[in-house]
């Protein structure tokens, strides 16, 4: 039986392993870990999604306030979680000039002020300028859309996390 399989029986340890599957929303696997053996990793994934599209709108509004800021304070200040670091480096987010930093922290904020909710976007599937430009022609959609693109998105970043886990034996650190 795989390491995962072994933890997951022991149950306590699901959360060592998934509980940042949805970032800083270790209530969404506490919430599925009953429901299906973790050994399969799409179930995983079905079920983050079910749990998710039942959630009220300020449910998911609260899914995407959890979410850290594109290149924001918690990258400024090293406090992002080991995954949201990794993401958005690979989206080349560690290496703005202060031009392109300014650019998109204003953005973020008139995003912020608009819907009232972090924009948020899988970072991996994407690069500095692209999320600039998808930042830009999100801004201009009505609340209730940017709501289900937001999830869409986390459901996105959700995939390639639970991914981690299963096929490069990621163990993160513990939330
Ligand atoms: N606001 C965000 O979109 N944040 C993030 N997207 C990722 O893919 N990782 C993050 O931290």
């Amino acid at each position: 039986r795989s390491s995962i399989e072994q933890t997951g029986a022991r149950r306590e340890g699901i959360l060592d392993i998934f509980g940042n599957i949805v970032e800083k929303c270790p209530l969404i696997t506490g919430a599925i870990w009953s429901k299906i053996p973790f050994q399969v990793y799409l179930a995983v994934e079905e079920c983050v999604s079910e749990f998710i599209d039942s959630l009220s709108s300020s449910g998911k509004e609260g899914i995407l306030r959890c979410h850290p800021d594109l290149c924001g304070r918690d990258l400024t200040r090293g406090t992002l979680t080991e995954e949201s670091q990794n993401e958005q480096s690979q989206a080349g987010l560690t290496s703005l000039n202060p031009m392109e930093r300014e650019i998109l922290n204003h953005l973020n904020l008139q995003y912020k002020e608009k819907f009232g909710f972090t924009f948020v976007i899988c970072a991996k599937m994407s690069d500095k300028n692209k999320i600039t430009q998808e930042l830009n022609s999100r801004l201009q959609n009505d609340p209730c859309q940017e709501l289900q693109n937001g999830i869409d998105q986390v459901k996105k970043i959700c995939h390639l996390r639970i991914q981690d886990i299963f096929f490069h034996g990621k163990i993160p650190t513990k939330l």
